[in-house]
């Protein structure tokens, strides 16, 4: 399980942005190419992790989207997608993310008190962006019922679990400029 997903990762290249080693890979950026049998393997296996009990599945842009998108087509569930850009509509909420080598502003739309969402994401590094989505999303009275991150560096889980909030990974890795390590994966 997850062969797919661990040699990929040992094959990725690593670039710098200013200080921070950054991996490039299918599911975190669309690049090299995402084969459909590695999409598959990943999205299986989020469904084999999260509970079912979810009635919106929330992706970050850009590349929680065609996580989310293979997720709806197999649930059923709808999925919104938190944007980069603002809209100016009722109720939009605007938030500050900020990742281990960007600040950036995201826009949460149709997301309503009572939601039960599912949050999925292609990697949590510092965790930056989930602490300001979770918060946003307290705020509006939706529910998390699961957030499942594919590929885990650093320390953004634990530091949502110390605010009392579970992040589910695939799998942990180390990345330093000679490639990326496997730490754990969760088969
Ligand atoms: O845990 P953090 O340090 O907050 O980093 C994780 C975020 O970084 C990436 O987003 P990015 O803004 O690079 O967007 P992309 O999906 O367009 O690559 C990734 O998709 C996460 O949303
Ligand atoms: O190193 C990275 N690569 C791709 N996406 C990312 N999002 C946070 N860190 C990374």
């Amino acid at each position: 399980m997850l062969k797919i997903l661990r040699e990929s990762l040992l094959n990725a290249p690593i670039v710098h942005r200013g200080d921070y080693h950054y991996f490039i890979h299918p599911i975190s950026d669309g690049v090299p190419r995402l084969e459909p049998e590695l999409l598959e393997e990943v999205t299986d296996h989020i469904l084999r992790m999260v509970s079912r009990d979810f009635d919106k599945i929330i992706a970050i842009e850009a590349m929680g989207i065609p996580l989310a998108t293979a997720i709806s087509m197999k649930t059923g569930v709808p999925f919104c997608i938190i944007r980069k850009r603002a809209y100016g509509l009722e109720g939009e909420i605007k938030l500050s993310q900020e990742t281990g080598y960007s600040k950036g502003e995201l826009y949460i739309n149709d997301i309503s008190e009572g939601d039960r969402v599912l949050i999925v994401d292609d990697v949590i590094s510092t965790g930056g962006t989930l602490v300001a989505l979770t918060e946003a999303l307290k705020g509006v009275g939706a529910t998390v019922a699961d957030i499942i991150v594919v590929i885990e560096r650093g320390d953004g889980v634990s530091r949502l679990k110390k605010m009392g909030i579970d992040v589910k990974t695939l799998v942990c890795i180390d990345v330093t400029e000679k490639g990326v390590s496997i730490e754990d994966i969760h088969e």
